[in-house]
């Protein structure tokens, strides 16, 4: 099974782990485009669902699934979502599609978080992949160097701006040994919305792709 093949796997064997009846979380990027088009024959069970990008909102939309705002849930029984790097502690770089402000808060209302993702994006130590942080405009600059007095190599993603009206900043050469500490340290810079650290909130469970099958892990 080549990395798609993997991600489709991954993504379907969500659908087992859905609630009966309760509105969920959807997170973006390839993976989770899977999880959507798996959702397709389910749309007269899912009452609502809410979507962490214009661009999963849009693709739940034209399968027939009604998406709300956040505001008007009460909860959200489980989101699912991708990632761009996870560890056994199941912590995460999320960012990669630069949904990452929405797709924080998402995980933070949701009861359960279930990551879905191909075995390439298992790692020992996450900082491999440069970790997005969203960033306000006019900060930019003093952010990026705040950024480099912790050690890393920020990079504007020229030409993007978030579902939020923000610039991503992508951090390279980051070896993240201490991913709890970081998150904060990284929140704690003025101008920073959002890093795409998920060790606080990491997933409680991952359902990862690879050639054998799909295999079910948990928090270590
Ligand atoms: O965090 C994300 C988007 O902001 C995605 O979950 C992450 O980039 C993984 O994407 P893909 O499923 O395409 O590999």
């Amino acid at each position: 099974m080549n990395a798609d093949a993997q991600k489709k796997a991954a993504a379907e064997a969500a659908i087992a782990h859905l609630p009966r009846n309760g509105v969920i979380g959807v997170g973006t990027g390839s993976t989770v485009n899977y999880f959507i088009d798996a959702l397709a024959p389910l749309r007269d069970q899912i009452p609502a669902a809410v979507s962490s990008s214009e661009a999963s909102t849009e693709r739940l939309k034209r399968i027939g699934i009604t998406v709300e705002d956040l505001n008007s849930v009460a909860e959200i029984k489980v989101y699912v979502d991708g990632a761009d790097e996870i560890n056994k502690y199941l912590q995460m770089i999320k960012g990669g599609g630069g949904a990452l402000t929405r797709e924080k808060i998402i995980a933070a209302v949701s009861k359960q978080f279930i990551c879905i993702a191909d075995q390439s994006k298992l790692v020992g130590t996450l900082g491999e992949f440069p970790l997005p942080v969203e960033v306000i405009p006019m900060a930019r600059s003093y952010v990026a160097r705040q950024l480099v007095k912790l050690g890393g190599r920020p990079v504007y993603r020229e030409g993007v701006v978030t579902d939020n009206g923000n610039v991503i900043l992508d951090v390279h050469g980051l070896r993240i040994d201490e991913p709890l500490t970081l998150e904060e340290k990284l929140n704690n810079i003025v101008g920073v919305v959002t890093n795409g650290l998920f060790a606080h909130r990491a997933a409680d469970l991952l359902l990862l792709g690879g050639p054998e099958g799909v295999q079910e892990m948990r928090r270590a």
